[in-house]
């Protein structure tokens, strides 16, 4: 980094995000009117070079629609009609059955402790009431304040309240071809002053009405932004720590300033030392996909799985839901939600406040996730009980108090651990061992 290169607030990651553990991400916008991409289920993948003409996501409905002979074009063009732009889209979203308060009621209830919705992603369309531009959902569309009610709605649902930003691209602003690869990625976008103070006025007025506790960046930021100067990164990020101290941010800004890491639809192999974050949908899209159906979705159990995994590995799983453009929920998507909350409502001791185990899991043998409680109470979680009794390992043999819950565990002298009748229908059942 140059001499002039400004140097960035090292913080550390706020307790309340680290206790935190789970939160729901909320893809919703203009794209989620037309909520159509080439649907893929787990393990379906398609040539690199088809990956975004087809790609799976959409959200990126305006990208896709504009590469020629793509799925995308064909389904805009026989739903929409010759002539019909994406952004003419945006007078037909009418957002009728949008419903904040409900939304953020059900995200409390599944155990979500903070909730990120999208101000504005890739395609420019602003959810709040922005000076910078008529491309709103105030000036446009739902004619509605979206991002205003949301904060307001998961405040009073005792939600912490993040926001989502496209920092790299805004393809309402810019005028490159569509991206079809990796490569144009990276190259098609702006990165000149102009586009620079743009996002900043767009961050700050987000900031400052809202006082978003998570910050979620994507992609990059423009360059012309990271020297020192009027309209830079640094200033955006004094600015919003000073407004908002608890605040945290991710790690896609493109400088050497994050607070959490993050994978998406991916994991850590192990246990990393940061706080880190593991984001997907419960299909292959974030924003609404009406071509995926049940068989596209993560069932319940590997949901609840991914949660545990991802805690015992030092992490938070940040689970996406895809809004209809008309605002209600997925019926299939609530399911799932309702299903991992009912499993976290039982054993949120098991997840909440812990922090990882000198390992997550067991090299081999029984499938077991380990989280320490503030107590150091040692949490030994068996996913998939139905699969019967396992063997605890060597370094846990003789801890004395093991419990399930209200009842004492059953371990012989080997090690066996028996799994009571009554547990083994859940997802994951929660052994306890007191503090050593
Ligand atoms: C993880 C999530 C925020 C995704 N990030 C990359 C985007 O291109 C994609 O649409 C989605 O927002």
């Amino acid at each position: 980094l140059g001499e002039d290169a400004p140097r960035y607030p090292d913080r550390p990651v706020p307790d309340w995000y680290r206790d935190a553990k789970f939160g729901v991400f909320v893809h919703w916008g203009l794209y989620s009117v037309a909520g159509w991409a080439p649907p893929r289920r787990p393990g379906e993948d398609v040539p690199v070079e088809l990956e975004y003409s087809h790609h799976q996501y959409a959200e990126w409905y305006a990208n896709t629609l504009r590469i020629p002979g793509s799925p995308t074009a064909a389904y805009h063009e026989s739903s929409f009609g010759v002539g019909t732009s994406y952004e003419d889209l945006a007078d037909a979203w009418t957002a009728e059955r949008y419903d904040p308060d409900g939304w953020m009621r059900l995200f409390a209830a599944c155990g979500a402790r903070y909730v990120v919705p999208t101000a504005k992603h890739h395609d420019g369309f602003c959810l709040w009431d922005t000076a910078t531009t008529g491309f709103s959902s105030v000036h446009r569309g739902p004619r509605r304040d979206v991002v205003a009610e949301l904060a307001g709605a998961a405040r009073s649902a005792g939600l912490r309240f993040g926001l989502y930003y496209s920092g790299a691209l805004d393809w309402h602003v810019s005028h490159f071809p569509p991206i079809r690869s990796l490569t144009d990625l990276f190259t098609h976008r702006r990165n000149d002053p102009a586009f620079a103070r743009h996002c900043f006025e767009q961050v700050r007025e987000l900031v400052e009405a809202h006082r978003p506790d998570v910050l979620w960046n994507d992609i990059d930021w423009p360059d012309s932004a990271k020297a020192a100067g009027p309209y830079s990164l640094a200033e955006l990020f004094e600015h919003y720590y000073d407004l908002v101290p608890e605040g945290v941010v991710n790690d896609r800004w493109g400088v050497p300033h994050l607070g959490f890491r993050t994978r998406e639809y991916r994991t850590e192999t192990g246990t990393p030392a940061w706080a880190w974050e593991a984001t997907r949908g419960l299909g292959a899209s974030f924003g609404y996909n009406r071509a995926e159906d049940d068989t596209h979705l993560i069932d319940a159990t590997e949901l609840v799985h991914l949660l545990v995994d991802t805690v015992a590995k030092n992490g938070n799983l940040l689970l996406n839901i895809s809004p209809r453009g008309d605002g209600s929920l997925p019926e299939a998507q609530v399911a799932r939600l309702r299903e991992l909350g009912r499993w976290l409502a039982a054993h949120p001791d098991a997840v909440y406040g812990t922090r990882p185990w000198h390992r997550h899991a067991e090299p081999v043998g029984a499938p077991l996730r380990y989280t320490v409680r503030p107590d150091g109470t040692l949490n030994v979680i068996a996913l998939d009980p139905a699969h019967g009794d396992f063997r605890l390992p060597a370094d846990l043999l003789g801890r004395p108090g093991a419990h399930w819950g209200e009842g004492a565990a059953e371990i012989g002298p080997d090690g066996t651990v028996v799994i009571p009748e009554a547990l083994r229908h859940l997802p994951a059942a929660v052994l306890t061992l007191p503090p050593s």
